[in-house]
């Protein structure tokens, strides 16, 4: 059975929430809450954030401990057949309208080609882009696109193998570029790239990196970090902020604000001009664009429009969740897309305002950090 978009759902069964078929579950929502994946503050989420794998081949220092973590088992991962399942009753359902598939690393996915062709035969016009480590992409990226894959985002942070390594722990630069040309060449543009700065580490290299992505026709984005690391080594007074992005790469270009509108999404973009070293002055044309994603000190909250769903099938309202809800279990005890659609607007009601609480605030006294890693929720 499927639902109907547009046709009000009554809230969820006592038999879809019991612990039997599907674990804990959200209270339910009020009767008379509009179809769609609504929150209690009025934000309706229309992109769907969903993790392949909490597994990575990769160990960066902002999100995973050196020796990995406890992987899921396969047993505990959503299949093929049942991410396919889940998207439809997003897309059908819920006005889901965009699809963004993550991880962990999504290549580690054997069947990453089936998962993407299996969605795309069902939905020919929903864009379905991916976020990876572009690591082995420079073999995959071809068979993605036939697959249906529309478009990607590569993490990249550094340009040079010894950074590179130790904020990644693994010597893999040279596979990464080799996969961001690939994607490019693939027709998976337009290709951004993320950069998490860290402080000595990374952050002076940042005008490198963005005179070699204007140069090469990707979108760079700097990230601000968020406190998601499996090490919980994260603290407000060393992480770059914004403002500090913008103060590094004025010193070779002069960033003026996108014209285009912001749309939800997490980056503010700016236009990009090379500042000429004598007057100081904008000089030539629009080079590209940059975005920074500040998370922290400047967040976007209030227009967020993301749902996630975990590797093992949890509903996270929020990357900052407290509570995460079992969509998977759910499924697996046979309940209909009707109940499942359910469960997922009952726990998205529910959705925190903002960085898992009623307030912003990454480095507020009250904020708690989430138990999962970025990993492992799927960022
Ligand atoms: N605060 C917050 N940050 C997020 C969220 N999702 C992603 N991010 C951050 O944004 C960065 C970029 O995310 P991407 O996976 O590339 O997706 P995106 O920027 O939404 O994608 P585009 O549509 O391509 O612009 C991530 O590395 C995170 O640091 C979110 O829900 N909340
Ligand atoms: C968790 S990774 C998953 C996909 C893939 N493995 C990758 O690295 O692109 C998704 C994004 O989260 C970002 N990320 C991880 N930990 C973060 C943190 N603590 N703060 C901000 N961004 C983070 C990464 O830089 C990456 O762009
Ligand atoms: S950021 Fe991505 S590549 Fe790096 S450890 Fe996390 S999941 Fe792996
Ligand atoms: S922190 Fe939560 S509410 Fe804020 S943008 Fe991210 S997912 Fe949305």
């Amino acid at each position: 059975m499927s639902v109907q978009l547009g046709m009000p759902m009554p809230p969820s069964s006592s038999a879809a929430g019991s612990a039997e078929s599907g674990g804990h579950a959200p209270p339910p929502r009020p009767a008379g809450t509009p179809a769609g994946l609504w929150d209690q503050y009025g934000r309706r989420a229309t992109d769907m954030r969903l993790s392949l794998t909490d597994k990575c081949n990769l160990r960066c220092t902002y999100c995973m401990p050196a020796e990995g973590l406890d992987w899921l088992s396969k047993q505990a991962v959503m299949t093929r057949d049942e991410i396919v399942r889940i998207v439809r009753i997003g897309v059908t359902a819920l006005g889901v309208r965009e699809l963004r598939l993550t991880g962990g690393e999504p290549l580690v996915r054997a069947d990453l080609a089936d998962i993407i062709s299996g969605i795309r035969s069902e939905h020919p016009d929903l864009p379905i882009s991916m976020t990876t480590n572009g690591v082995g992409l420079d073999k995959k990226a071809a068979a993605l696109k036939a697959a249906g894959l529309t478009r990607i985002n590569v993490s990249l942070d550094s340009l040079h193998e010894e950074t590179f390594t130790k904020l990644t722990r693994r010597p893999f630069l040279d596979k990464v570029l080799a996969g961001v040309d690939a994607a490019w060449a693939a027709g998976l543009g337009p290709v951004k790239l993320n950069a998490v700065l860290m402080r000595g580490i990374n952050d002076t290299e940042s005008p490198e990196l963005l005179a070699w992505a204007l140069g090469r026709g990707y979108e760079l984005r700097f990230i601000e970090q968020m406190p998601l690391d499996a090490d919980h080594g994260w603290t407000r007074r060393n992480m770059i902020t914004a403002a500090e992005i913008r103060g590094l790469l004025s010193r070779d270009f002069v960033l003026s604000s996108d014209p285009r509108e912001r749309d939800g999404a997490p980056a503010e973009r700016f236009e990009v001009r090379r500042r000429d070293a004598a007057s100081g002055d904008a000089s030539g044309p629009v080079l590209g664009t940059v975005g920074i994603i500040a998370s922290v000190t400047e967040p976007f909250c209030s227009d967020c429009r993301r749902t996630r769903i975990t590797a093992e099938g949890k509903i996270m309202s929020c990357l900052f969740s407290r509570e995460e809800f079992d969509l998977l279990g759910l499924l697996r005890s046979g309940a209909t897309d009707a109940e499942l659609a359910g469960r997922w607007q009952d726990a998205m009601w529910i959705k925190p305002k903002a960085h898992g609480m009623d307030h912003t605030g990454l480095g507020a006294a009250d904020f708690v950090q989430p138990d999962r890693s970025m990993s492992a929720i799927g960022g």
